[in-house]
C-alpha cells in the first residue's frame, strides 16, 4: 500500500506541480479487477478504490496496518461511485446502486465487493480510519441521507450536499462521510472557503466528463496552491488546507473526514477577499 507522510503547511510554499500532486493527489485508485490504497498518515486514513470486473474482490489486509484483517482496528465508509454492485460483510450482502453508502464497523472480517453487470462495473470508493469500538454496519441508499442544498445559480455553486456517515445519521468512531452533486451549470463547490484543523478531509470526484478537469484549491487560506483534477481521482486536504474546486464541467464529489470531532459544522471559514 503507498504509503504518504504528513506534510506542514510551510512545506507548501517550497513544492512544484510534481511534489503538489505526489503528496496531495490520489490517481488510479480504481483499476478493473483490482484494489487500489494510499495510506495518508493525515489522521491514518486509507483511501481505496475497488473495482471488480470480471470477478468479485475481497478487501485484502496489507503489511503496513499490521492487522489480521482489514477493519480489526478500522472503520469504513464505501460509496459507490460506478455502476450497481454488492458488498457482502460477514455474509450480509447490501447493494449500493450508484452514490449510496455503507458504513462497515470495527471486526467485520470477511468484505467482498461485486459489481451486478461487468459491462457497467461497479466502483467503490472506501475511505478508512482507525475505530476504537464497533458500530454496526448500516446501508444508506442514495439520496437518503440528511439532505442539504447549498449555494445559489447566481454564484454557480448551487449543489446538493447528502450527508450519510455523521453525528445525527449513521454512527461511526471517526469518519464523517457523503456525497455532494452540482446542479447543472453550477461549477465551485465550498467557496468561500473553510479549513478544520480539528479533521483532515478527502474528497474524490467523480461524474466529471472525461475530457474535462476540477481545479482544486489546496493550502493555508492566504498560501494557496492548485491542482488540476481528472475524474474520479481523490485529494487529501490535511486540517490546515481549505479543499475547495471548480470544474470546467459540473459534477459530484464524494467527501469524507476523520479526526479530532464529527461535528459537520465546526468549520473555520475564510472571506474570499481574504484568501491568497
Ligand atoms: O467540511 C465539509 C466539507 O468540506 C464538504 O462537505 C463541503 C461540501 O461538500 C460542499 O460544500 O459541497
Ligand atoms: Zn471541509
Amino acid at each position: 500500500m503507498e504509503q504518504r507522510y504528513a506534510t506542514s503547511p510551510e512545506h507548501v510554499p517550497g513544492m512544484d506541480t510534481a511534489e503538489l500532486r505526489r503528496r496531495y493527489l490520489v490517481q488510479d485508485l480504481f483499476r478493473p479487477d483490482e484494489v487500489g490504497a494510499v495510506y495518508t498518515h493525515h489522521d491514518r486514513v486509507v483511501l481505496l478504490g475497488v473495482t471488480p470486473v470480471s470477478r468479485p474482490l475481497d478487501l485484502p489486509t496489507f503489511p503496513e496496518i499490521r492487522s489480521e484483517f482489514f477493519l480489526e482496528h478500522r472503520e469504513a465508509g464505501v460509496i459507490n461511485v460506478g455502476g450497481t454492485g454488492t458488498v457482502t460483510a460477514d455474509g450480509a450482502t447490501y447493494t449500493l446502486t450508484k452514490g449510496s453508502c455503507l458504513y462497515v464497523g470495527r471486526g467485520v472480517q470477511g468484505v467482498t465487493f461485486a459489481s451486478e453487470d461487468g459491462a457497467d462495473p461497479a466502483a467503490f470508493y472506501v475511505m478508512s480510519a482507525p475505530a476504537h469500538t464497533a458500530y454496526p454496519t448500516t446501508l444508506v441508499e442514495a439520496g437518503q441521507g440528511n439532505v442539504r442544498e447549498l449555494g445559489d445559480q447566481l454564484t454557480s455553486n448551487r449543489r446538493t450536499l447528502n450527508q450519510y456517515i455523521h453525528e445525527n445519521g449513521v454512527k461511526s468512531c471517526q469518519i464523517v462521510m457523503g456525497v455532494t452533486t452540482l446542479h447543472p451549470g453550477s461549477m465551485w463547490n465550498t467557496m468561500p472557503a473553510h479549513t478544520h484543523d480539528r479533521r483532515m478531509e478527502a474528497y474524490l470526484y467523480f461524474d466529471l466528463p472525461e475530457d474535462a478537469r476540477v481545479i482544486h484549491l489546496l493550502g493555508e487560506p492566504t498560501e494557496t496552491r492548485h491542482l488540476v483534477v481528472a475524474n474520479r481521482e481523490a485529494i487529501i486536504a490535511p486540517s490546515w488546507s481549505v479543499h475547495s474546486g471548480v470544474g470546467t464541467a459540473s459534477y459530484s464529489f464524494v467527501w469524507g473526514m476523520a479526526g479530532e470531532n464529527q461535528s459537520f459544522d465546526d468549520m473555520d471559514g475564510f472571506a474570499v477577499a481574504d484568501m491568497r
